[in-house]
C-alpha cells in the first residue's frame, strides 16, 4: 500500500524548501516536471515502515533541476522558482492539502526574506571589500619587502642607506591605506579592536611622516631600513591570513606565524622606531622644525624635541597595550582550535 508523509514547506524568492519526515528513507525518486513535484521513497513514516508518495502541483513553474539530501530523520528537497519572486501559497489549489504544512524551522515571511537577502548582499560586499584591500596590503608589503630582500644581497650593507629613496613611495601607500583598518574597528566591519588599531596606525604614520617624511636628514639612515623591513616582515603573513579569514578558511601554518612572529618583531620594531625618534631629536632642536612659537615675553619657541620626549613614553604605552592585545589574540585563536581539536 502507498501512503503519503507528512510535508513541510517554506520558501525564500529564489527557492522552495520541502522537508519530508520520513526516516532512514531509501529508494528516493523526486521528478519535477514543469508546475509539478512527485515523490517516492521507502522508509518509516507515520504509519511505520512502508512505501510513501506524493504529488504537488506548484502555483507557478519551477525549474527542472531539484537537490534532495536524505538525512536520518528525514528528506530535505529544494526547488529553484523558474522567477524569483514571492509566492502567495505553495500550490495551485487554494485548499492545501491535508500532508503539508509550514515548516516554522525554515518559516520566513516576505519582508524577512527580504531582509535576508539584503543581508547577504551586505555580507558580499563586505567580503568583497575586505579581501581587495587585504590583497592590495599584501601586494604592496610584498613588494617592499621582497624589493629590499633582493637589494640587501646585491648590495649589501650599501643597501641599508637608501631605503627611503627606493620604497618610501610604496611605504607612504600602504601606512595610509592603512587607516581604513581604525575604520574597520570603529564601524565594526571587523572583530579588532579601536585602540590597538588606532595605536598601530598612528604609532607608524607619526614615524613615517613625521620623523622620516620631513627630515630630510633621517632618509639616509640605517634605522629607515630596519624600522622598514620590521613592518613588512609581519604583514606579508598578516594580509593572507585575513585574505583567507574572509572566506571561513585558514592555513594552519599561516594562522601559526600570524600569531607568533609578533612577539619578536613587536619589540623589535619598537626599538627600531625608538632609535628613529632619539636620532631625529638633535635634528629637530638644530633646524628648529615643527617648534611651538611662544610670546615674546616668554621665550622664543619650544622645540618639537619636548613632544618627541613626550612620544617616546608614549610609545612603551603603546608597546604594552599592543602586546597584551596580541598576547589575548594569540591564546583566544590557539585556545579556541584547541577546543575544537577535541
Ligand atoms: C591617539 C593616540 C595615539 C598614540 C600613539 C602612540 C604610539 C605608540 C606606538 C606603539 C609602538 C608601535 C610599534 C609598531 O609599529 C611596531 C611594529 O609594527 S613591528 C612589526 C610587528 N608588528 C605586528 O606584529 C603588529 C601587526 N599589526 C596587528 O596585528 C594589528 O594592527 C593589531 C591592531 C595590533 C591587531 O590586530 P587585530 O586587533 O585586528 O587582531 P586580529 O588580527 O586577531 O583580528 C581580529 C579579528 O578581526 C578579523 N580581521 C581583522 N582585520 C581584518 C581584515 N583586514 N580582513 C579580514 N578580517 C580581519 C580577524 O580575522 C579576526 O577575526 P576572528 O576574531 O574571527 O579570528
Amino acid at each position: 500500500m502507498t501512503l503519503t508523509p507528512l510535508v513541510y514547506w517554506a520558501q525564500r524568492h529564489e527557492e522552495i524548501f520541502l522537508r519530508v519526515e520520513l526516516t532512514d528513507a531509501q529508494n528516493i525518486v523526486v521528478d519535477v516536471h514543469e508546475n509539478s513535484l512527485h515523490f517516492r521513497a521507502q522508509g518509516h513514516g507515520a504509519k511505520g515502515q512502508n512505501e510513501y508518495d506524493f504529488r504537488l502541483e506548484f502555483l507557478l513553474p519551477v525549474k527542472p533541476e531539484v537537490t534532495h539530501k536524505s538525512t536520518q530523520r528525514q528528506v530535505n528537497i529544494t526547488v529553484r522558482k523558474e522567477q524569483s519572486g514571492w509566492w502567495e501559497r505553495l500550490v495551485i489549489q487554494e485548499r492545501k492539502p491535508a500532508f503539508l504544512a509550514p515548516d516554522f524551522d525554515r518559516w520566513l515571511d516576505e519582508s524577512d526574506a527580504e531582509m535576508e537577502i539584503r543581508e547577504k548582499v551586505r555580507l558580499n560586499l563586505k567580503t568583497g571589500f575586505l579581501f581587495v584591500y587585504n590583497l592590495v596590503q599584501f601586494l604592496g608589503f610584498s613588494w617592499i619587502f621582497v624589493n629590499m630582500t633582493v637589494r640587501l644581497f646585491i648590495f649589501g650593507q650599501d643597501s641599508l642607506y637608501d631605503t627611503f629613496h627606493t620604497i618610501s613611495d610604496a611605504m607612504f601607500l600602504c601606512q595610509v591605506l592603512a587607516a581604513v583598518e581604525v575604520l574597520n574597528a570603529a564601524f565594526g566591519v571587523v572583530r579588532s579592536g579601536v585602540v590597538p588599531a588606532v595605536i598601530q596606525v598612528v604609532g607608524r604614520n607619526f614615524i613615517l611622516f613625521i620623523i622620516f617624511g620631513s627630515v630630510e636628514e633621517m632618509h639616509n639612515k640605517p634605522v629607515v631600513f630596519f624600522v622598514f623591513y620590521l613592518w613588512s616582515a609581519i604583514e606579508i603573513f598578516r594580509y593572507p591570513f585575513y585574505m583567507l579569514a574572509c572566506f571561513n578558511t585558514e592555513w594552519k601554518t599561516l594562522t601559526w606565524l600570524r600569531y607568533t612572529i609578533w612577539i619578536p618583531l613587536y619589540p623589535l620594531g619598537t626599538l627600531a622606531e625608538a632609535v628613529a625618534v632619539i636620532q631625529s631629536i638633535p635634528i629637530f632642536d638644530e633646524t628648529k622644525l615643527f617648534s611651538i612659537p611662544l610670546p615674546k615675553a616668554i621665550g622664543t619657541s619650544v622645540s618639537f624635541s619636548y613632544i618627541l620626549h613626550i612620544y617616546l613614553l608614549l610609545m612603551f604605552l603603546g608597546l604594552f597595550i599592543n602586546l597584551r592585545h596580541l598576547y589575548k589574540q594569540r591564546k583566544k585563536r590557539f585556545r579556541t582550535k584547541k577546543r575544537k581539536a577535541n
